[in-house]
């Protein structure tokens, strides 16, 4: 199943810069992980803000909650999920 995930990260500004820096590694090497496991479809930066866009392609909801929940910046971000289907006019083989 495919999900559409947008996510905005809001880090505390009293947040000392190690801690964050530290959070952030380790969000990318998940993010990098599911990635190559091919969850993480598609992560997009939004221009102009600390923001993403992203596309994950799993089991089931309940999938899908276990791996963003698990997302070390997952307490500093607002999380907005849609599912998606396949567009009767997509060339692409691999929507579903
Ligand atoms: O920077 C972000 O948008 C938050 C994030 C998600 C995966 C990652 O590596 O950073």
């Amino acid at each position: 199943m495919l999900f559409k995930v947008e996510m905005k990260v809001n880090i505390p500004h009293d947040m000392p810069a190690e801690v964050a820096a530290e959070i952030k590694a380790r969000e990318k090497a998940y993010a990098q992980e599911l990635q190559a496991q091919g969850k993480w479809r598609h992560l997009w930066r939004v221009a102009g803000s600390y923001a993403n866009v992203s596309i994950f392609d799993v089991a089931d909801n309940a999938e899908l909650q276990d791996l963003i929940s698990a997302l070390p910046l997952f307490p500093y971000m607002d999380i907005s999920v849609a599912p998606l289907c396949r567009h009767p006019s997509s060339i692409h083989q691999d929507d579903r």
